[in-house]
């Protein structure tokens, strides 16, 4: 959802919504999970002196957090729809009162067409109540709400059978989950900008989901009709096998 320099581009968001209202039309519910909240911060904060790194995630994505989600707003009421914010931390998906909580959430949201939107409380989440990314906590949720498609997004085709810069990598279109295909994966360095998790990350909670039945696909989040074309059963992306 970010260009080169770490701002984030509307009409990827635009894109986005759009396909999630068509497949409300058809009657199939989307739950978005979105990052986005600690460069929307650094958007609007730029530099600042505080050095602790988690500090400065705080209070990044404590400002970002809600520019994020008037962005969402409006981009959902454009297309006649409704849009909600759940901000969990790792530890209320443990058994218990928080994770049922969430859950009845989650259903009377979508019982009533409104389209919840999930991403890290980071303002509270450090070490151990963190996620390791969006990845993993999409992952969560889609096994939580019993989700019948789990679709995760990058900037990228899917995952490549080498450097995806590399004149002779593909796409590889589907992997089965026992299948060890992580030295296809390059380390990309993260920076503070960047997201966390990166394509091993989102490779491992694809297998994480496709093991638990749900059907799991990595795909370009950047092109016109991504998510369409996948309800629609065209080959698109790397399909995790079941
Ligand atoms: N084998 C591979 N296939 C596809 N992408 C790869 C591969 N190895 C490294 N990558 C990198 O992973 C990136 C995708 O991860 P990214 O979407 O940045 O993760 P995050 O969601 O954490 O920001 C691609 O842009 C690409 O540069
Ligand atoms: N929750 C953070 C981002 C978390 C994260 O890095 O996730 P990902 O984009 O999957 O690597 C944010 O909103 O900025």
């Amino acid at each position: 959802m970010t260009n080169r320099d770490n701002r984030i581009v509307r009409p990827v968001l635009d894109r986005l919504v759009k396909q999630i209202a068509e497949l409300y039309e058809r009657d199939i519910i989307t739950v978005l999970v979105s990052s986005g909240s600690v460069i929307a911060g650094m958007e609007v904060l730029g530099h600042t002196d505080i050095k602790d790194k988690a500090s400065r995630r705080q209070v990044y994505s404590a400002i970002g957090q809600p520019r994020m989600m008037r962005l969402y707003y409006n981009i959902f009421h454009d297309y006649g729809m409704k849009c909600a914010q759940v901000l969990p931390t790792k530890n209320d998906f443990d058994p218990g009162e928080h994770r049922r909580n969430m859950k009845n959430c989650y259903e009377n949201l979508l019982s009533e067409g409104v389209i919840p939107i999930a991403n890290e409380d980071d303002t509270v989440s450090l070490s151990h109540a963190m996620f390791s990314d969006n990845d993993e906590l999409a992952c969560l949720i889609a096994e939580m709400i019993d989700a019948d498609k789990l679709i995760i997004l990058t900037d990228i085709d899917g995952l490549y059978d080498g450097h995806p810069d590399a004149d002779d990598s593909s796409l590889v279109e589907e992997v089965g989950i026992n299948e060890n295909i992580n030295h296809f994966i390059s380390d990309t360095k993260k920076g503070e900008a960047q997201g966390r998790g990166g394509m091993l990350s989102k490779l491992n909670y694809a297998k994480q989901s496709a093991r638990k039945n749900i059907p799991t696909i990595i795909a370009n989040g950047k092109s016109e009709n991504t998510i369409i074309d996948i309800i629609d059963g065209k080959a698109v992306g790397t399909k995790v096998e079941i």
